[in-house]
């Protein structure tokens, strides 16, 4: 990663700073108040709550030794005192840890932020897309793939975790006028001409994955992509980030709201079937480290692709590395190194900023002090 220092937590009342004081135990709350765990796993929550300083993995964890070295400089500190990337991505380890989700007690394999889940594939929010989404399939063929990628991109808008500790971040308009706006080089890449291989990094569940969905749906009804990797995370991250589990949640909830979604289910499950969609769940995207750092195998996969589509907040940090950059670096510099053309799809949570221009940066910073971290402003950055 370019010699950036990465962002701290330290700074009270800056945005990581809030995470970790406030979302994190504001989350333990949620949990322990929606899965009915036993006094142990209760204790267990308690104490990661109230831990000042960061321990190592338990003797025994299965990747305890890979994160011996992920951990080596920071194990023993303070929580506010490292990288913010990884005490976030260290803190929900220790949850799953927690929970028992690793164990071989009942409780493992147990999502413990599934009834967050569950409520969203049941909210009124979802039941309108669903039934919007026959306008969606019927339209002109740019016009349905145009208005997927826009539903892909804000779908991203209001994750889980990020709501929670923001209730009001669903209701906040959304600036349509995109902070970057690529688009026209991602149809470029997928011009229709060539049999190509498309792999969406997915990012969370819900209304979020149902978008990616629709937008893997129209590329391959299109032609616009002959097979198309989607790749979920092995294990419960971040509240909401899609597993497997809940791809078929997704699925079977599609089906339910008959129609268009049932069709789109119906077509989805029939490319699962013969290949042309294929799931993967890479134990790198749970790691706390940034994308420079893919194993070679990943990268050897991704290096295939004709695009790479890349969805999502914390996806955009590991990409870019999360430092705080002069937003008018560019994402093409700052993304050489990515093995294939990459397409990140980002609504704007988090401190990190980059591929601005100048007069823009300008306007947003005199008017919109909030842009970069409530939810409202988005980016579709290619770099081919
Ligand atoms: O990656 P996502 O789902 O778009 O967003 C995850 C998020 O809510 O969590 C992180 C901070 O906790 C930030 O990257 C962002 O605010």
């Amino acid at each position: 990663m370019p010699d950036q220092p990465p962002i701290l937590s330290n700074v009270p009342d800056s945005f990581p700073w809030g995470v970790l004081t406030r979302r994190h135990p504001d989350l333990i709350a949620t949990v322990r108040r929606l899965v009915p765990y036993p006094p142990e796993v209760q204790g267990a929550l308690d104490e990661l709550r109230d831990m000042d300083t960061i321990p190592p993995l338990p003797a025994g964890a299965r990747d305890r030794a890979a994160w011996q070295v992920w951990s080596a400089a920071y194990v023993g500190q303070k929580w506010l005192d490292v990288p913010f990337l990884w005490a976030e991505s260290y803190f929900y380890r220790l949850l799953l840890e927690a929970t028992g989700y690793f164990g071989s007690g009942p409780w493992a394999g147990v999502d413990p932020f599934a009834p967050q889940k569950s409520a969203e594939l049941d909210s009124p929010d979802l039941a309108r897309d669903l039934e919007n989404l026959g306008d969606l399939v019927g339209a002109p063929e740019q016009d349905g793939l145009s208005a997927a990628l826009t539903a892909a991109l804000w779908g991203n808008r209001a994750d889980l975790g990020f709501r929670m500790s923001d209730p009001s971040a669903q209701d906040r308009s959304q600036v349509d006028d995109l902070v970057a706006d690529d688009s026209a080089e991602l149809w470029r890449l997928l011009d229709g001409g060539t049999e190509n291989r498309v792999h969406l990094v997915a990012d969370n569940a819900g209304r979020e994955l149902v978008a990616d969905l629709v937008l893997i749906d129209r590329l391959l009804e299109t032609g616009r992509a002959a097979t198309v990797v989607l790749h979920l995370k092995p294990q419960p991250y971040y509240v909401s980030d899609a597993t497997v589990t809940d791809l078929l949640q997704v699925l079977r909830r599609l089906e339910a709201a008959g129609g268009a979604a049932c069709g789109i289910a119906g077509r989805l499950g029939t490319a699962i079937g013969d290949g042309r969609v294929r799931v993967r769940a890479h134990a790198f995207w749970c790691t706390p480290l940034t994308f420079h750092e893919m194993p070679s195998d990943l990268v050897a996969e991704l290096g295939g692709a004709s695009v790479v589509v890349v969805k999502g907040d914390l996806n955009y940090r590991r990409l870019v590395g999360d430092a705080h950059w002069e937003p008018t670096t560019t994402f093409r510099d700052l993304t050489a190194y990515f093995p294939a053309p990459l397409v990140a799809l980002r609504t704007l949570k988090s401190d990190v900023a980059v591929g601005v221009d100048p007069d823009r940066l300008a306007h947003l910073e005199a008017t919109t002090p909030g842009w970069r971290t409530d939810g409202t402003h988005a980016v579709i950055h290619v770099r081919p």
